[in-house]
């Protein structure tokens, strides 16, 4: 299997309280394309660190960072658009992640701008096909991101991300702080688009649930490590390390229930 975005090997150590610690500790792991998978574990455990370098926002200590061949460096990032677009990251924080002063069009269109410099009336297209398959009306456009709901701002940061045209997407924390209900509504559109696109997703996640919900492969992170990362398709035994386990044993957030109509349909 060839694997098209991949961490090798790698370690970045922080300081605390004057100690030197290892906030991610030698981690290899890949997302391929045409996958849904989550890196889950607790807060602290180095999650965001780990997609801050698999993303080229930040260098590793040491270990590489091979997207479609090319070693991803914050340097290429910063030099060449076409990576940049290639991997788009979902911020946890949508509100902070759109321009206030933007509208919502304004919003979509600026990667389309950016990457593609199309005539007017495609860039419209465009992102109208974008504001439809995030399910919003298209009224919504000529509105300005902070008038907008919790759940209405994350669609529209996803629709951004997609308009990048990427291969992969990373979704840092994409639920958190919505209600049971948004909540589902974005997994369940998240896996829509997963599936329609073929990009390669990752979800970064406290959230066992979520994860357990809506991914394909599931890496387990503690204290900078990856215990163990397995392929799911319902079964929670395929979780072998004691850590997985607690996690899914003390898990009490709203979505219970592994949705096979949803994830197969
Ligand atoms: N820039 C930094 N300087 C010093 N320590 C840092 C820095 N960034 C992260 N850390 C520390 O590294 C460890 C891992 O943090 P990280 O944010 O990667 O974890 P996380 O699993 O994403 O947590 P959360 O789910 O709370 O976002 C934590 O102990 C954190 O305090």
């Amino acid at each position: 299997m060839r694997y098209i975005l991949t961490a090798n090997n790698i370690t970045k150590c922080f300081f605390k309280d004057g100690k030197k610690f290892n906030a991610v500790d030698n981690v290899s792991f890949f997302l391929d394309k045409n996958e849904f998978c989550s890196l889950v574990g607790e807060s602290g455990s180095g999650k965001t660190t780990l997609v801050r370098i698999i993303s080229g926002l930040i260098s590793p200590d040491s270990g590489t960072v091979v997207c479609d061949g090319e070693s991803l460096t914050p340097r290429l990032r910063r030099k060449n658009k076409v990576i940049c677009a290639k991997l788009q990251l979902v911020l946890q924080n949508s509100r902070a992640a759109l321009d206030p002063r933007f509208s919502v069009y304004e919003s979509i269109a600026e990667p389309i701008k950016n990457l593609k410099k199309c005539p007017r009336d495609e860039e419209r297209k465009t992102v109208e096909k974008f504001i439809e398959q995030m399910e919003l009306p298209k009224s919504i456009l000529s509105q300005r991101s902070g008038e907008l709901s919790g759940g209405q701002q994350k669609r529209v940061c996803i629709a951004r991300a997609l308009a990048a045209d990427p291969d992969y997407i990373i979704f840092d924390e994409a639920v958190s702080g919505l209600d049971a209900v948004v909540r589902k509504n974005v997994l369940d559109l998240l896996i829509k688009i997963q599936k329609n696109s073929g990009k390669g997703c990752l979800l970064i996640t406290h959230d066992i649930d979520a994860a357990l919900y809506i991914s394909q492969r599931i890496a387990v992170m503690k204290s900078g490590r990856i215990l163990e990362s397995v392929n799911y398709s319902g079964d929670i035994k395929v979780f072998k390390s004691e850590y997985a386990k607690t996690l899914i044993s003390s898990s009490s957030s709203g979505i219970k229930k592994y949705d096979i109509s949803v994830k197969n349909g």
